[in-house]
């Protein structure tokens, strides 16, 4: 097997007392769809809050491509092809779709104030190369319609697409979505589902999601990792982490349902 595009290894989380996360690790291989689920607490949006570098673990070590995450500043992960949503979308919301989008794309380039401020060739290209990647990115997630729209008057089901595209707009290598159906009626789930399948299988881009829709999750995933209390319950297929007897416990004693 080739080298795994991610490597979480013992990696652990302490908020005073609370160990949030405990030596937990996996591998996240180039083109999968890779989802941690568990029940509530379990410690799954610390693990991606700090493969996102917005904590700082108490231990163990991340590799992206082979390169020490933990080593890079927080705003430095998006050019070792990292992107995120959020599970209570993150978006500005008083500018448009197109405006969001395109910062989410200028976080990808490499900036030189003097050569913006003389507006140079160099520049002018570096513009049509983003904007041509932005509308990209409204097509393949179908965002025309609302490509002028300000975010805040849209529906929840479209900000979350456009979240998404914001995230995509960055050229990831690696997609993390933290509860990407949570507030999706039926219907937008169903096409969640689908944009999922695509952005690994048309673009490429390997996706590692914490999600809490087990049919979403058994639909999308190659594999599955549930936690608990902050530990590696088990590790497999959905349909086999699903009936696994610790996991099934782990979820009974929520009254949750994996
Ligand atoms: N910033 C924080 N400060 C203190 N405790 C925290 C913080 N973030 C998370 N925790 C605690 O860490 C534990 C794991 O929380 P986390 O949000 O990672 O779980 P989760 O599996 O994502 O849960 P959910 O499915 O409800 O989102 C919980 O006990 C939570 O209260």
């Amino acid at each position: 097997m080739s080298a795994p595009l991610l490597r979480v290894e013992g990696l652990t989380r302490r908020f005073g007392g609370l160990v949030a996360v405990n030596k937990v690790s996996f591998e996240v291989q180039a083109g999968e769809v890779f989802t941690l689920i568990g029940p509530n607490g379990a410690g799954k949006t610390t693990v991606f809050n700090l493969i996102s570098r917005l904590f700082e673990p108490s231990g163990g070590r991340i590799t992206l491509n082979g390169q020490d995450l933990l080593a890079r500043p927080a705003h430095a992960v998006a050019e070792l092809g990292l992107a995120r949503t959020f599970q209570n979308i993150e978006l500005f919301e008083q500018a448009s779709v197109l405006q969001n989008l395109l910062i989410g794309r200028h976080v990808h380039q490499r900036r030189s104030l003097w050569r913006e401020t003389l507006f140079l060739p160099s520049v002018r290209e570096q513009e049509r190369e983003v904007r041509r990647k932005v509308e990209e990115v409204i097509d393949f997630l179908r965002l025309q319609h609302y490509r002028d729209n300000r975010v805040a008057g849209l529906p929840y089901g479209v900000r979350k697409v456009v979240e998404l595209a914001r995230a995509l707009c960055s050229e990831p290598r690696l997609l993390l979505l933290d509860e990407p159906s949570s507030g999706l009626n039926v219907d937008e789930t169903r096409d969640l589902a689908y944009w999922i399948q695509d952005i690994r299988s048309v673009l490429g881009i390997t996706v590692l999601m914490v999600e809490h829709d087990m049919s979403l999750v058994s639909q999308v995933s190659d594999r599955v990792l549930a936690m608990a209390q902050g530990e590696c319950l088990a590790l497999g297929p959905p349909a086999e982490v699903q009936a696994d007897a610790r996991v099934i416990e782990a979820y009974l004693g929520t009254g949750a349902t994996a």
